[in-house]
């Protein structure tokens, strides 16, 4: 066990969050101007919910999930990953404690199934063969493809199963954290719901902390337990869909209850989980 695993194992459980984000600025510069994507921003995780960050496009929703996994150093502010300031973690320690499906699914396209499942934990060199591929059977499994998908190359899956295997490679260190980019986006409408169940099934039963982008209203309001809004360069809002689709903030009014607002109202009345 690393000196980092013991800082974080003695803190107190309880009411720790799993994220904590402090005045976060994020820049970006070009030749001829600075864009300041966030200003200031504040947002809390909490361990065990699924929190739905929504935005306009360019508000950097994509940006603030690369920074909680760490591919991305914000300008200034402190992101915490269960008390820990983010930047003292090591990579293989980030990797462990946080799994991310990228939007695209990005599995490698000469890997078989189980090798793309298999690859962070035979990166990190420390189990034998035999174990890293008995561990990515379970994860393959666990998010419903069958043993005979395990050495089909990825150009042979459907789009669902491209997600699902990209799925059970983010949970392959049994992260508690896990991050999902538009994980609907892309697919069709029955997929599209039997993904969605899959993610409530393993949100519950492997006690999951979720961060997820969607611009999709279905997945958002089956899934979400708090939504949090960008805009203005910050966190304007974050609480329960009920609470937040009232706030009289012109995005917000547009985003749930503009043309698509029927169907937010009938997706609240349908999904009493997001309530
Ligand atoms: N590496 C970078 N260099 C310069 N600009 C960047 C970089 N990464 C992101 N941006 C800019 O930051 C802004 C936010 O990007 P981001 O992809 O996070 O937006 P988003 O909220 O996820 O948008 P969308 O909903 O359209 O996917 C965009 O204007 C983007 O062009």
């Amino acid at each position: 066990m690393s000196e980092e695993d013991v800082a974080v194992s003695q803190l107190p459980e309880a009411d720790q969050p799993m994220v904590e984000i402090r005045k976060l600025w994020s820049v970006f510069e070009t030749a001829e101007r600075r864009v300041v994507i966030h200003r200031d921003l504040d947002l809390t995780v909490k361990r065990g919910e699924i929190l739905s960050i929504v935005g306009g496009s360019g508000t950097g929703k994509t940006v603030l999930l690369r920074q909680i996994l760490g591919l991305e150093r914000p300008a200034q502010g402190e992101i915490r990953l269960l008390g820990q300031p983010l930047e003292k973690l090591s990579s293989k320690g980030a990797a462990s404690r946080i799994g991310m499906l990228f939007q695209h699914g990005a599995l490698f396209s000469a890997f078989s199934v189980l090798e793309n499942i298999a690859f962070p934990l035979r990166e990190l060199k420390t189990l034998p063969t035999a174990l890293v591929r008995e561990a990515a059977m379970v994860k393959l499994q666990m998010v419903g493809l069958k043993a005979t998908d395990a050495d089909k190359m990825p150009a042979e899956l459907s789009g669902g199963m491209i997600k699902r295997a990209a799925l059970a490679r983010a949970l392959i260190m049994d992260p508690p954290l896990l991050l999902l980019d538009e994980p609907t986006a892309g697919l069709d409408p029955d997929s599209s719901d039997a993904f969605v169940r899959l993610l409530r099934s393993l949100h519950r039963d492997l006690e999951l902390t979720v961060v997820m982008v969607t611009h999709d209203l279905d997945t958002l309001f089956e899934l979400s337990t708090r939504i949090a809004v960008l805009a203005e360069q910050r966190v304007i809002v974050a609480g329960p869909p009920k609470e937040v689709i009232g706030v009289p903030h012109p995005f917000i009014q547009d985003f749930f209850l503009g043309e698509r607002g029927q169907r937010a109202m009938e997706l609240l009345r349908e999904y009493p989980f997001a309530i």
